[in-house]
């Protein structure tokens, strides 16, 4: 095993032992955000019918082909039609049926002229009034036609796809009421470290609350898995390894932080090596360089570093990634955009540098990005604040005030185009 890898590296050798979650089937509403396991088929023509989308007048438009202001097509009104009900009877010449949106077209007409360009001769505009037709109506003007969405036994939405709400409201329409979408991982979340209390806790000398578990907990949850937080482990291998050992059995992924590193009490390295296979100690970040991946039982074992913004980033770049392919997401990088920086970044580290940092858009649409200046990574605070991070790529060149830069967006989808 390499001592320190890529990011991409790291990325690609964790989603190489990252299999797809099966499938499971759920009603359409909790549909939305996930990936469809399967080809999605209509049972009928959508819409069913061809139907009227305006209010108003329906006939045949060669009947209106001679109409104009001076010598306007006058046609009795036979029969009303609202949406749910249909129209049966014949339209003669000379005659037209007074039509409502959604209502079926009737069979002998093809066009609708909507009420406000409609004169009334006699009546009222209802069943047994006459009225005028002033100019000519395209053929099918205001008519949706029968299997416009889909038509029965299409495929509608294919595998792979991610439903999104207007596609809950299409899949309903379709009579597609059960969909079978790829699982979410359920994830142990696990605090490492002997020196955490709860945050209902008030520290005593020594102690710091624990922070991680609930970030990284709503990060899961962000990236559609399903958190189960388990209680603190203090820096013991043997506590430790029975914790991740259970959790390996119940469990889809598992994901600690803390006690990542080289320590004297840093034991989720030497746990997984126990109980599986170690696959990756380290990676090219900064923060975050400790990240420990391997399998327990075929589970896949996350050991984030202790550090908050180290844990945040390692989970955006290479936990994130994995909980999607078990989902059936297929992308996996965050939306990247270039911005000019406002000031001189140094560059002590070689590693990639990950700032926390604020983009902005001027009024003129150029973006520009700002680094937050507190950038330890022991701080969960600049992460709150920042929309994205810089991202400064290996080496120990620095980057001048001006210069453009890329930045990765954070809290936005992966499928995101910009
Ligand atoms: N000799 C070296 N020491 C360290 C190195 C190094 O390269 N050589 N790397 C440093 C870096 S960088 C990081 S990051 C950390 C990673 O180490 P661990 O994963 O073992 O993290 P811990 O020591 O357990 O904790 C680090 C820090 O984070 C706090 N922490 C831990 N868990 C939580 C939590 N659940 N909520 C909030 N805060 C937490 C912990 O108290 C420590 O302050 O190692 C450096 N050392
Ligand atoms: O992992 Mo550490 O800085 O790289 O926080």
């Amino acid at each position: 095993m390499p001592e320190m890898i890529s990011v991409e590296e790291a990325r690609e050798l964790v989603l190489s032992h990252i299999a797809t979650l099966p499938a499971e089937v759920v009603s359409v509403l909790d549909a939305a955000g996930r990936v469809a396991a399967a080809d999605l088929h209509s049972d009928i023509d959508v819409s069913p019918f061809s139907h009227s989308a305006m209010d108003g007048f329906a006939m045949r438009a060669a009947q209106l082909e001679t109409a104009s202001e001076d010598a306007p097509v006058e046609l009795d009104v036979i029969d009303e039609v609202p949406a749910g009900a249909t129209f049966d009877g014949v339209i003669g010449e000379g005659q037209c049926v007074r039509i409502m949106t959604g209502a079926p077209l009737p069979a002998d007409a093809d066009s609708v002229v909507k009420y406000e360009i409609v004169g009334v001769v006699t009546g009222d505009g209802k069943t047994g009034s006459r009225v005028s037709f002033s100019a000519p109506t395209k053929l099918g003007s205001n008519v949706r036609a029968a299997g416009e969405e889909a038509k029965a036994g299409e495929a509608v939405v294919h595998a792979g796809d991610i439903v999104n709400p207007a596609g809950v409201g299409f899949l309903a329409g379709c009579g597609v009421v059960e969909v079978p979408v790829y699982g979410r991982p359920r994830v142990a979340v696990i605090s490492i470290g002997s020196e955490l209390v709860e945050p209902i806790q008030v520290p005593g000398p020594g102690q710091i609350r624990n922070s991680n578990c609930y970030a990284l907990a709503a990060c899961v949850r962000e990236a559609g898995g399903v958190p189960e937080i388990l209680p603190t482990v203090e820096d013991s291998f043997e506590a430790l390894r029975d914790v991740v050992r259970e959790a390996a059995k119940r469990c889809d992924f598992v994901l600690t932080s803390g006690g990542a590193s080289n320590g004297d009490f840093d034991f989720i390295k030497p746990v997984v090596d126990d109980l599986g296979e170690l696959l990756m100690t380290s990676v090219n970040m900064r923060p975050g360089k400790a990240q420990t991946f391997g399998l327990v039982d075929g589970t896949p074992v996350f050991g984030l570093p202790g550090n908050p913004a180290a844990a945040y980033l390692g989970f955006q770049m290479l936990v994130r990634p994995a909980l999607r392919k078990m989902q059936g997401f297929q992308r996996f990088e965050l939306p990247q955009v270039k911005a000019r920086v406002t000031e001189y970044l140094k560059k002590k580290d070689p590693r990639r540098i990950y700032l926390r940092a604020t983009l902005t858009k001027d009024a003129d649409g150029a973006l520009a990005v700002t680094p937050a200046k507190n950038q330890s990574s022991g701080l969960f605070g600049p992460l709150q604040q920042s929309n994205c991070v810089i991202l400064m790529p290996e080496g120990l060149q620095p980057c001048e005030a001006g210069e453009v830069v890329d930045c990765l967006l954070l809290d936005v989808n992966e499928e995101t185009v910009l």
